[in-house]
């Protein structure tokens, strides 16, 4: 059986989607009944569901860019592309085509998602999948944006793990993945984020944060740290919004 560390909640949850009902009744153990518990009741989840969002961690995206106003930078969208790394199912691509609504022109794709899983197509998002490091990804990028610049990244990736491990093992290898994925994305913003550009990403608490904090610092005028009302309390997970990149991009 598989399992992911759903950059949602930290408990373990099965990654194909079976609708909560089977999930209530069938064999699952004491955590995973609380979760499907939980998921039933939590006003994101249900507003989700009433909204059409693909995920209920659209309203973490919502609430970081009713702050900060990175989406639509200086309240009209601004020429260039928006990558959202880690974008399946789709919650947060939906939110940043949402809020660029009549702000494109007709036709045109302004968003990039990239995901080690598929996606189902959105209106206005170029999917690619596979992992955001990798140099065929990195030459599929290049191949779309052409000479146009990408002015705002997006990260919710989480790592995804398979076995079983007792929950604190599981708790120190996310902790040390989710490090791992936001050096990447720092790298990857590094190559590709223009100058003045956003970059909002997703990571976990457990002690690496300072040190990931120094580095945005060093490549951003202004960096924040946000936990917004949607991200559970139980969860560690915490999102840095960056703006002002302050050098050009080295693709
Ligand atoms: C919490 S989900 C993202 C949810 C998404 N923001 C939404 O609103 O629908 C995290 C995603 O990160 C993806 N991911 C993790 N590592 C990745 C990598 N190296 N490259 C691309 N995607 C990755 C996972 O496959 C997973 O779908």
């Amino acid at each position: 059986m598989t399992w992911m560390l759903s950059g949602l909640k930290n408990v373990p949850v099965p990654t194909w989607p079976l609708p909560l009902v089977t999930l209530a009744r069938s064999n699952l153990s004491s955590s995973s009944k609380r979760w499907v518990a939980r998921q039933k009741k939590d006003k994101f989840a249900k507003m989700a569901k009433a909204e059409s969002y693909r995920a209920r961690s659209s309203y973490k995206l919502i609430a970081l860019d009713d702050k900060y106003r990175f989406i639509r930078q200086g309240g009209k969208a601004q020429p260039g592309w928006v990558i959202d790394c880690g974008s399946a199912p789709g919650g947060w691509s939906q939110v940043v085509m949402e809020r660029l609504k009549n702000q494109r022109p007709e036709g045109e794709q302004s968003v990039i998602g990239i995901d080690l899983l598929p996606m189902l197509p959105i209106d206005g998002v170029n999917f690619i999948q596979g992992d955001f490091t990798t140099e065929k990804i990195k030459r599929e990028i290049e191949a779309i944006i052409g000479d146009r610049r990408v002015r705002l990244v997006l990260s919710d990736m989480a790592p995804s793990f398979s076995g079983h491990h007792n929950t604190d093992h599981l708790r120190s290898m996310a902790s040390r993945c989710y490090h791992q994925l936001c050096e990447d994305l720092v790298n990857f913003s590094d190559t590709f984020l223009c100058k003045g550009g956003a970059l909002a990403c997703k990571y976990i608490m457990g002690g690496d944060e300072k040190e990931l904090k120094e580095m945005l610092e060093s490549r951003f005028e202004k960096v924040h740290n946000e936990k917004p009302e949607s991200s559970r309390k139980q969860s560690s997970e915490r999102f840095f919004v960056c703006l002002g990149k302050v050098s050009d991009p080295t693709y």
